[in-house]
C-alpha cells in the first residue's frame, strides 16, 4: 500500500487543525491556549486504504458490521476512501473546510453493491474556539434508503480510569462487551474496564478530566445515539495501532445514528448530524495549598 499524503493544515487565531482527504478525517484540533483535544495513535499506519487510528473517523453508510452484522469493511467504506475538498475559507475567527463524497467515489463495484443507492455526503469542518463538525447526507436516488453513521471522535484524556462522563444518566444502552440490550445508565459513566456501549441518547455530554484539569463539552444535533468506547489494556494489546500504553490516553465519545436509530431518507431528503466540542478549564483543586 502506498503512503497517505500529508494532512492539510488549517489555522486561525483560535485554533489549528489537520485533516486527511482520506475519510475527510480530522486528526488534530488544538484550540489556542489548550493542549490537543483529539487523540491520534503514534503507531497508526498512514497508508492509503487503511483506517487511521485516531482523530474523528467518519463511519458511513453503516456502523461496525452494519444492521445485519455481516458487512465489511467495518464502520462502512467512506473512512478509507478519499473525499473531495470542495472549498476552504479562513478568517481570523475560524477556518472552514467543506468535503464531499458520493457513490461515484466508491471505485469498487462490489463495495458499491453493499449500499446500492445514490447519495451525496457533505462534511463541514470548522476549526475555531470550538471544533464543529456537520455531516449531511442527501438521498439523490429515486427510492428511499436507510443508513447508519457515526463521528467516531477519539478524545484525549489524562487517564481514562479517572474520567467521568456526564449527560447519559437515565439513558438505555446496548452493552457490546457483555452483549446485553436494554441496560440503564445510572449516574455518570466512570469507565473501569473495557467499555463499548451504544446509548439511546441525543443529550449533550461532558467528559470531566481531573488529570488534565479540563472538561470536554460535546454538543450533538440530529444524533439519537452516543457510542462510548475504550478497549482497555487486554484488548488494546491485540490492537497494534493503539499501542501498549495508548489505550489509557483516550476515550471515544461518538455522535451517531445506529441500529434502531438508523436514518431513513426519501428521495431529495437531507439529514444533518452535528457534533461540537468545546474545552472548559476546571477550577483548580480546592484542597491545593495557595502558591
Ligand atoms: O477498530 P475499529 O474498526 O476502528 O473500531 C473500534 C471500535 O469502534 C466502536 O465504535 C465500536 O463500538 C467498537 O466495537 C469498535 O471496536
Amino acid at each position: 500500500m502506498s503512503e497517505l499524503p500529508a494532512p492539510r493544515r488549517f489555522s486561525c487565531r483560535h485554533a489549528t487543525g489537520l485533516v486527511h482527504d482520506q475519510g475527510a478525517q480530522v486528526v488534530d484540533w488544538i484550540p489556542t491556549g489548550h493542549a490537543p483535544v483529539l487523540w491520534l495513535s503514534p503507531s497508526t499506519a498512514l497508508e492509503r486504504g487503511r483506517a487511521v487510528r485516531g482523530g474523528v473517523p467518519i463511519c458511513f453508510p453503516w456502523f461496525a458490521e452494519g444492521p445485519s452484522g455481516d458487512l465489511e469493511p467495518k464502520h462502512g467504506f467512506v473512512r478509507t476512501l478519499p473525499w473531495e475538498m470542495q472549498s476552504f475559507e479562513s478568517s481570523d475567527h475560524e477556518a472552514v473546510a467543506v468535503y464531499r463524497f458520493t457513490e461515484e467515489d466508491v471505485p469498487d463495484p462490489a463495495l458499491r453493491a453493499l449500499f446500492p443507492h445514490r447519495f451525496e455526503a457533505e462534511y463541514v469542518v470548522r476549526f475555531g474556539p470550538e471544533l464543529e463538525l456537520e455531516l449531511s447526507v442527501t438521498n439523490t436516488d429515486e427510492h428511499g434508503f436507510d443508513f447508519e453513521e457515526a463521528l467516531h471522535a477519539y478524545l484525549v484524556v489524562g487517564d481514562v480510569r479517572r474520567i467521568r462522563i456526564e449527560g447519559l444518566d437515565g439513558a438505555r444502552y446496548r452493552d457490546k462487551v457483555t452483549d446485553r440490550d436494554g441496560c440503564l445508565q445510572e449516574g455518570p459513566l466512570e469507565p473501569a474496564a473495557e467499555t463499548d456501549r451504544v446509548y439511546e441518547s441525543s443529550a449533550d455530554v461532558r467528559v470531566v478530566d481531573p488529570v488534565l484539569g479540563r472538561a470536554l463539552r460535546i454538543r450533538k444535533r440530529g444524533s439519537a445515539t452516543t457510542v462510548v468506547w475504550n478497549p482497555w489494556a487486554e484488548k488494546a494489546a491485540g490492537l497494534p495501532d493503539v499501542g501498549a500504553d495508548g489505550w489509557s490516553g483516550f476515550v471515544c465519545v461518538e455522535g451517531a445514528n445506529v441500529q434502531g436509530n438508523a436514518v431513513h431518507l426519501e428521495p431529495e431528503e437531507t439529514h444533518t448530524m452535528g457534533y461540537r466540542v468545546a474545552v472548559e478549564t476546571l477550577p483548580g483543586d480546592p484542597g491545593a495549598s495557595p502558591a
